[in-house]
């Protein structure tokens, strides 16, 4: 099953109740009469009214209905995304605001088409004002109403603009461990380009996100700040929810240890995190240990007795970092990639 992505360039701009109203009106106004002049004033009147009526309903309509069109199909989302969504909205209030927002251009349409029989069946100048302020009316009152859910729609689409660009579909390499034992330097030192530096949802630290391009083919790898450095049951519901949205996204987890006392964490307490995260999440962990530079052999020694990494690294010269890559790709990244050429074989 295939699934959609966020593309923030398509998330559309979404009006606040006010704004409605102010475009609604002017959009109303800005008709002006036309035809003959040897046309009967009062018959004139009806068919700039009629004129108001058309352009401004449908205005108001396509733009409601192309908010709605353009915000993300949940159901079809990558599970990362949805799951995210949930957490912060709520799957149900999120698809109600939706819903609400799209069904109410076939409300407009509705009204306007009551509005221009009562214009055309208006026998004087003021039942024709009447039937101006009754479809006025209504149509403010509805956008009034719609308010709360396109706040709410408002919200979510300033929320995924924020979001990392993380590409779900990719391989991902996710780089987990306690704060300060490298691992934003490890994801700078392996990334082709650049890493993008963004805001991850509930951390207030700075999430890093680069790529590593392979023959063409192209692997995410993501440093997880304030996300896999405290143990789950320490969490609230939220985070715990976020941190698990990432099971979605890494196909495997690269875990940092510092086996010096520079991170400020102990070799007990590391080993910790590592059961923790080995057991909450399918991906396969495969530890590391970092900071050789400045680590004593006795510290080495009683990392490889906890942790059994598979290399020592410093990400401080970004010594060894690339080898990592390579043994983490060629482990879990090949096969995969083997598997998907074979199945586009068995296909063809
Ligand atoms: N000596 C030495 N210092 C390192 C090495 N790798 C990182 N550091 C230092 O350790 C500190 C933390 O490095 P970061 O890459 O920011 O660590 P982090 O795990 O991303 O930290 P958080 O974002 O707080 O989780 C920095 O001062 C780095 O310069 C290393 O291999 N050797």
């Amino acid at each position: 099953m295939s699934f959609e992505v966020v593309d923030k360039a398509k998330l559309p701009y979404i009006y606040t109740a006010d704004e409605l109203i102010s475009m609604f009106l002017t959009a109303y106004a800005r008709e002006e009469a036309r035809g003959s002049t040897a046309e009967p004033a009062f018959v004139k009147q009806k068919r700039l009214e009629i004129r108001r009526i058309v352009t401004s309903g449908k205005l108001l309509a396509s733009t409601l209905r192309d908010m709605a069109l353009r915000m993300p199909f949940l159901d079809k989302l990558h599970p990362f995304y949805r799951e995210l969504i949930d957490v912060v909205y709520g799957a149900q209030v999120y698809k109600h605001a939706v819903a609400k927002v799209g069904n109410a251009h076939i409300a407009i349409k509705a009204i306007a088409k009551e509005a221009i029989t009562a214009v055309r069946t208006a026998a004087d100048k003021s039942q024709l004002y009447k039937a101006r302020k009754m479809y006025q009316a209504r149509v403010i009152d509805l956008l009034r109403d719609l308010a709360p859910e396109l706040d709410k729609l408002r919200e979510v689409v300033i929320y995924l603009r924020k979001l990392p660009s993380v590409d779900p579909t990719l391989f991902t390499i996710a780089v987990a461990g306690a704060p300060n034992v490298g691992k934003s330097s490890f994801v700078r030192c392996v990334s082709t380009a650049e890493p993008e530096v963004a805001e991850y949802p509930f951390t207030t630290k700075q999430i890093h996100l680069g790529h590593i391009i392979l023959k063409g083919d192209k692997v995410q790898i993501v440093d997880t700040p304030g996300l896999l450095d405290r143990p789950l049951a320490e969490r609230n519901a939220i985070e715990r929810q976020a941190v698990l949205a990432l099971r979605h996204l890494a196909n495997v987890i690269l875990f940092l240890v510092d086996p010096t006392p520079h991170s400020g964490y102990s070799l007990e307490m590391q080993k910790r995190l590592y059961d923790e995260i080995k057991t909450s999440f399918e991906a396969p962990t495969v530890a590391v240990v970092n900071k050789v530079d400045i680590a004593t052999q006795e510290e080495l020694e009683k990392a490889r007795e906890l942790f059994n990494p598979v290399a020592h690294i410093s990400t401080l010269n970004c010594h060894g970092t690339r080898e990592v890559v390579d043994y983490v790709l060629n482990k879990y990244y090949v096969p995969l990639a083997l598997e998907k050429l074979r199945e586009i074989r068995r296909r063809a």
